[in-house]
């Protein structure tokens, strides 16, 4: 801690003294100077792919198991899981592979021991149909026989009511008796088409088939109704009289059934009603479920077969929010009979995953076969792209179902334009076309914004910063923040009055910074009534990073300092004045550069994430901060209030680094006195 503090301050000289020829900096000494900071040149060296001319010559493994990527933990615990028949909760970022890995698991369940259902009559009780499990295959073979025998007895019965009706008729005519000769052939007709031998009605029909797999079976139960779920019986309203369906003709297996020693896959689980989870606990439990109607109303509520096997592996997932919705008893099954496993969102960028990613294009282009294959430009730009997606340097993105998107898209590209392979251009222009809502929203608003002067890049403002922001999942958006103080109405202490969804957030970080303020400034910010409010903030935005630039508009108020408009900064602000790391560096300091910005400051620890594109590494400046000291000298318009506030601020870090070595830091706040 010490050491990093020496280090920040030599370091803000340096950006001092960089900055005094900032005015006149070409795009050349700009790129220089980014690429001194946060390494432009280590960016994405080119893979070595040897003999692997394209995407074409990259094997696909036959397992779909081994063709998971990055998840290596993971397939592992699936394997054990699936070796000993356990349950598994799989915890992760959509789009990651969970439900892969459950299909991959139920490949390496045993085809062997499958089982057909078949469900019969009950003579002794009609609404109590009977249930028999068979070998896989042999339940087809059994219904068949019995449909054969009901073919050839109707056969025979059709020969003898025509000869019978033939024979009437013909007595009919020799006795001049045609009227009585027909009627009696109509009594023939209804007589037949009632009998209907007690073996021949009795024929099973065949619930559960498994006779052409080859694996075991997968069955995704998501989003699926208690019916579909658990089974059901139809309704049939012709029930007196004989007339209507047999029952056990009426039974319709679950989803439960279907997945008889194999995979049943549930997504979002916690979405699932607790009624429903409390009967998938106790099919789990017993291994068998007897199906009945669903609806209480219906005349199939009054069915209810004999157990029906139902013995599978639950395969249950979702994101981290999803335990909410879980039974206890549910999450404890699987804790207690199997394995809770939690997906990575990421992996490192090494060689070997690098390889991987790109197996990963070749598997994508393999199942969609409709897009031309990669050529080593193409692969190494899905690679770097990977790298953007995850946010960090050293990482490769797993939300493998996103930048699948962008390897179909950039196939689309290439294909449209007859291309035998697909090359970096077409990736980078097929980018275009593969962003995401968020990113269309964030780029309007850009326009929007400027449109109707919400910011200017330029000159000084006092209480207004340009702050930055993320929505959805990788979308940069200016966030204009204003701050207003005005001396306290309130005789006792003055308020904080923040507007919107983010107003919690300007509460706190004003709260945060209030005590900075007051032991290094000497202003008490409780004199003074402060307002915050983000200029046309969009919903979805999520505002932890924006404290920072909160404290910062709010000094900027207070100490009426105007704030650098051509600079735009993000950053969490600790309670000791220290800026810590956010997410989404990237996409905020191109949403920044997009809007006109010349300087944006970020967290140094998250220099390392920074891998923007080549255009925008020509147009901003980005500079690293670790205090709240160093943001203000960065963003406040030179003057000697500004001189002597920073001077007073810098204190600060200075105090915290003098904290003895060994010692806690954390519990020894500088006392000024
Ligand atoms: N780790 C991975 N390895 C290889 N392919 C992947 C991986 N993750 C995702 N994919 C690709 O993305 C597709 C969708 O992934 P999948 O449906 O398994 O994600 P998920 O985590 O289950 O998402 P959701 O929770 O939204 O259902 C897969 O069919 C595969 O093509």
């Amino acid at each position: 801690m010490k050491i990093d503090k020496i280090d920040s301050d030599k370091y803000n000289v340096k950006i001092n003294k960089d900055e005094e020829n900032d005015e006149n900096i070409s795009e050349e000494e700009l790129v220089e100077k980014n690429s001194e900071r946060y390494n432009l040149e280590e960016e994405n060296p080119m893979l070595d792919y040897g003999n692997i001319g394209s995407s074409e010559d990259i094997e696909v493994p036959p397992l779909l198991i081994d063709q998971v990527i990055g998840h290596e933990e993971s397939v592992e615990t699936i394997k054990k899981a699936a070796k000993q028949r356990r349950n598994v909760l799989l915890i992760g970022d959509p789009g990651v592979g969970k439900s892969m890995i459950a299909k991959g698991m139920a490949e390496l369940l045993p085809p062997e021991v499958l089982q057909d259902i078949l469900v019969y009559p009950n003579a002794e009780d009609n609404n109590n149909p009977l249930i028999r499990p068979v070998p896989a295959g042999d339940g087809k073979k059994i219904v068949m026989a019995s449909k054969h025998n009901e073919k050839g007895y109707g056969e025979k019965k059709t020969l003898i009511t025509v000869f019978l009706i033939i024979g009437v008729m013909a007595l009919g005519f020799v006795y001049n008796q045609i009227l009585i000769a027909l009627l009696a052939c109509l009594f023939i007709f209804f007589i037949s088409m009632q009998i209907k031998p007690q073996n021949i009605s009795m024929g099973p029909k065949l619930l559960v088939s498994n006779g052409e797999k080859r694996f075991a079976p997968f069955v995704d139960g998501t989003g699926a109704h208690a019916g579909a779920l658990l089974g059901d019986v139809r309704h049939d309203p012709y029930q007196s009289g004989g007339l209507g369906t047999p029952a056990h003709e009426r039974v319709e297996s679950g989803m439960i059934h279907k997945a008889n020693r194999g995979v049943l896959y549930i997504d979002e689980i916690g979405t699932m009603s607790m009624k429903t989870q409390q009967e998938l606990l106790s099919a789990m439990q017993e291994k068998k479920y007897s199906i009945t109607g669903q609806s209480e109303n219906s005349s199939g509520a009054m069915v209810h077969t004999q157990a029906v096997p139902c013995d599978f592996v639950l395969v249950a997932s979702g994101n981290i929010q999803v335990l909410e919705g879980m039974h206890i008893a549910m999450r404890s099954r699987i804790r207690g009979y199997g394995y809770e496993v939690f997906m990575k969102d990421s992996m490192d960028d090494t060689e070997e995953n690098r390889k991987k990613l790109i197996q990963f294009v070749a598997q994508e282009i393999k199942n969609d076969g409709r897009i031309p294959h990669f050529n080593p430009e193409a692969l190494d730009e899905i690679i770097k792209e990977a790298k953007r997606r995850a946010g960090k340097k050293d990482a490769l993105t797993l939300k493998l179902r996103d930048l699948g998107g962008l390897v179909r898209a950039a196939g689309d590209v290439a294909k449209e334009e007859g291309a035998k392979y697909v090359t970096s251009e077409h990736v980078v222009t097929a980018k275009k076309y593969s962003r995401t809502l968020e990113q269309q929203i964030a780029d309007r608003s850009i326009v929007q914004r400027k449109e109707y002067a919400v910011f200017h890049p330029t000159g000084g403002k006092i209480g207004m910063v340009n702050g930055l922001s993320v929505i959805g999942d990788r979308s940069g958006l200016m966030l204009p923040i204003a701050a207003e103080a005005a001396p306290a109405q309130s005789t006792r202490e003055g308020k904080i009055i923040a507007t919107g969804k983010l107003g919690e957030i300007a509460k706190e970080s004003v709260q945060n910074v209030s005590a900075l303020i007051k032991k290094h400034t000497g202003t008490d910010i409780s004199q003074y009534d402060i307002h915050v409010q983000f200029l046309q903030t969009y919903d979805g935005v999520e505002g932890d990073s924006a404290s920072v630039s909160i404290a910062a508009a709010v000094i900027s108020a207070i100490e009426e300092i105007p704030a650098d408009q051509t600079v735009a900064l993000t950053g969490s602000l600790s309670v000791r004045g220290d800026v810590l790391p956010i997410g989404g560096a990237t996409s905020k300091i191109e949403a920044a550069a997009e809007a006109g910005i010349k300087k944006v400051i970020i967290p140094r620890s998250n220099m390392k994430d920074v891998m923007i594109e080549k255009k925008y590494e020509e147009e901003v400046e980005i500079i690293p901060v670790d205090t709240l000291s160093d943001v203000l000298e960065n963003i406040l318009i030179e003057g000697s209030k500004k001189s002597k506030l920073v001077e007073k601020m810098k204190a600060i870090g200075t105090a915290v680094t003098k904290v003895p070595e060994g010692v806690n830091n954390s519990y020894n706040t500088p006392n000024k006195s």
